[in-house]
């Protein structure tokens, strides 16, 4: 008998599951219904990251988070494409839970609205840093940092890449360049990856700002010039038939952000009750993956437990790093030091609920803190707020604290205990928050390689690392957040572009 084409996946967070999903569906579309779809996890649970805790009764059912907590509607600074936010609703829509578990927050609510940073013992509105609050943090109001950077010449060159701090003072020169960097970029990265304007790439974390600016010569003149010309920027955005932004336009219209109901483990949980019932796909937990080997004809995986696991193609959903200690250093040298080159930061997510209800100085998403301010926090994220049409029966008030990143070694937050941390954690929030409470329950998670810093060169590593899988004719696909976005409609989205290009005709052939 025929041995079924295999296709491994590797690596069961949710780019392993939406790998597994999107391949399953192009399997029964392509009519080679026989395609063997493996899915290899190295823990007993799948969802990576995404985990959500709910608390027992005794303490109204409330959600911890470990990961992301919301997704957004709009395209924004870290999105890879539009149609990524309308690509997760379809999703939510073909597993059944977008009725029982979409909760949207309103393009006009605190939650969306009021993101904050702290500035001078202040949470002061990222939206209005040079109106509200007295010309301050920025002294001039947008249109004169505008009218600097798209009437200076000094800057106007072409560059391969460089650290955003350098592109940011490169367009408005030192004076105005300070002020937007550190009161406006620095906290806003801390709030996305975690990481730092001196490390993270232009090109990478900016990218439609830096194309346009390289091709336009001005970031502004770039913008005014294409405008209107919305869907050219968007080069894939007519990949599938099924995202239409007019169908969900009452949607895209009025709400910014949404969150699961039952937390965003939810979406996790169906995809593996789906794929559990699809009849190609079989997915293995407790699966400790110890090498990979390229051979001829196939692609072996070979286990701690001494299992083999043979297949034609192999997708990697595994951090960057984890791959690059599966491959044969001598064999795969450079492409091994390329994907060893992807930085991550550790993240330590604390998560707290406390007796006292409205506890939040001003309802909001939550509040950033710039490195200016010396604090050991990165940002605070006020879930009663953001939770708000769901949580508002409920008692306490809930928040979150982010800690780490590209800071983690420098405050030695790898050697503090939990009640260390818990210690700093109180005396932060009593002078940023003026909180002068305990928490009834708080959970802390420490996120070791958490979040993947797109730092300078990014792009030219990922480019080697393409060449040399197309070079070596290797039968691998890379998906994740190690690679090209990290918001989670992001890699659903790209995961579901790579799994559409993947040609399994001559996969199996
Ligand atoms: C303080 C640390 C962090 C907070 N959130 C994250 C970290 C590391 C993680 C994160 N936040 C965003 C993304 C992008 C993906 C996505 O939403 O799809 C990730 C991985 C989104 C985001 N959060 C904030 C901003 C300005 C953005 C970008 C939105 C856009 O692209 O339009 C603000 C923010 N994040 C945190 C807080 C406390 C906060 C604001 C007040 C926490």
């Amino acid at each position: 008998m025929q041995k079924s084409p295999t296709v491994a996946i590797i690596g069961g967070g949710i780019a392993g599951l939406v790998s597994a999903y999107y391949l399953a569906q192009k399997a029964t579309l392509s009519k080679i219904p026989h395609l063997r779809i493996l899915l290899l996890e190295r823990s007993s649970r799948f969802g990576g990251w995404i985990r959500s805790e709910q608390l027992p009764t005794k303490y109204d059912s409330h959600i911890f988070e470990l990961g992301a907590r919301t997704l957004r509607l709009q395209s924004g600074v870290a999105s890879l494409s539009s149609h990524s936010a309308i690509n997760t609703l379809k999703l939510l829509e073909q597993l059944n839970i977008f009725d029982s578990q979409f909760c949207p927050i309103d393009k006009t609510a605190p939650a969306n609205k009021n993101k904050l940073i702290y500035y001078n013992k202040n949470l002061v509105n990222l939206n209005d840093l040079s109106f509200i609050y007295g010309g301050k943090p920025l002294r001039y109001p947008p249109i004169v940092y505008g009218l600097y950077e798209y009437f200076s010449q000094k800057g106007r060159y072409a560059v391969q890449d460089e650290s955003i701090k350098s592109f940011i003072y490169r367009r408005f020169g030192d004076v105005l360049g300070e002020e937007i960097v550190e009161y406006l970029l620095d906290p806003v990265l801390k709030g996305i990856y975690a990481g730092s304007v001196t490390n993270l790439s232009a090109r990478s974390v900016l990218k439609k700002v830096f194309d346009l600016e390289q091709r336009h010569g001005s970031l502004l003149r770039g913008m005014l010039k294409t405008r209107n010309n919305k869907q050219k920027e968007d080069p894939i955005h007519n990949l599938f038939n099924d995202l239409n932004l007019k169908d969900y336009s009452s949607i895209l219209n009025k709400y910014a952000i949404y969150y699961l109901k039952d937390g965003m483990e939810t979406l996790v949980k169906t995809l593996v009750d789906h794929l559990k019932s699809s009849s190609n796909v079989e997915l293995i937990s407790n699966q400790h993956i110890q090498k990979i080997k390229f051979l001829e004809n196939n692609v072996e995986i070979s286990t701690r437990s001494n299992e083999i696991y043979s297949a034609d193609h192999l997708i990697s959903a595994m951090p960057s790093f984890e791959l690059a200690n599966l491959l044969d250093d001598k064999q795969h040298e450079i492409l091994r030091s390329r994907l060893n080159q992807i930085s991550f930061v550790n993240m330590i997510v604390i998560n707290l609920l406390y007796l006292k209800e409205n506890i939040f100085p001003k309802e909001a998403f939550g509040y950033l803190i710039p490195s200016r301010e010396q604090s050991n926090l990165l940002g605070v994220l006020f879930d009663s707020c953001i939770r708000h049409t769901t949580d508002k029966q409920k008692h306490g008030s809930q928040l979150t604290v982010m800690m780490g990143g590209a800071w983690y070694d420098q405050l030695r937050l790898g050697q503090c205990t939990d009640e260390q941390l818990l210690a700093i954690v109180t005396k932060e929030l009593k002078k940023q928050m003026n909180l002068d409470e305990k928490p009834l329950v708080y959970s802390i998670g420490r996120l070791n390689k958490a979040i993947p810093n797109y730092n300078v060169g990014h792009q030219d590593v990922l480019d080697d690392i393409y060449a040399i899988i197309r070079r070596d004719k290797l039968p691998l696909t890379l998906v994740g957040n190690s690679y090209r976005g990290v918001g989670i409609s992001d890699v659903i989205y790209d995961t579901r572009v790579e799994m559409e290009y993947l040609n399994l005709n001559s996969t199996i052939s």
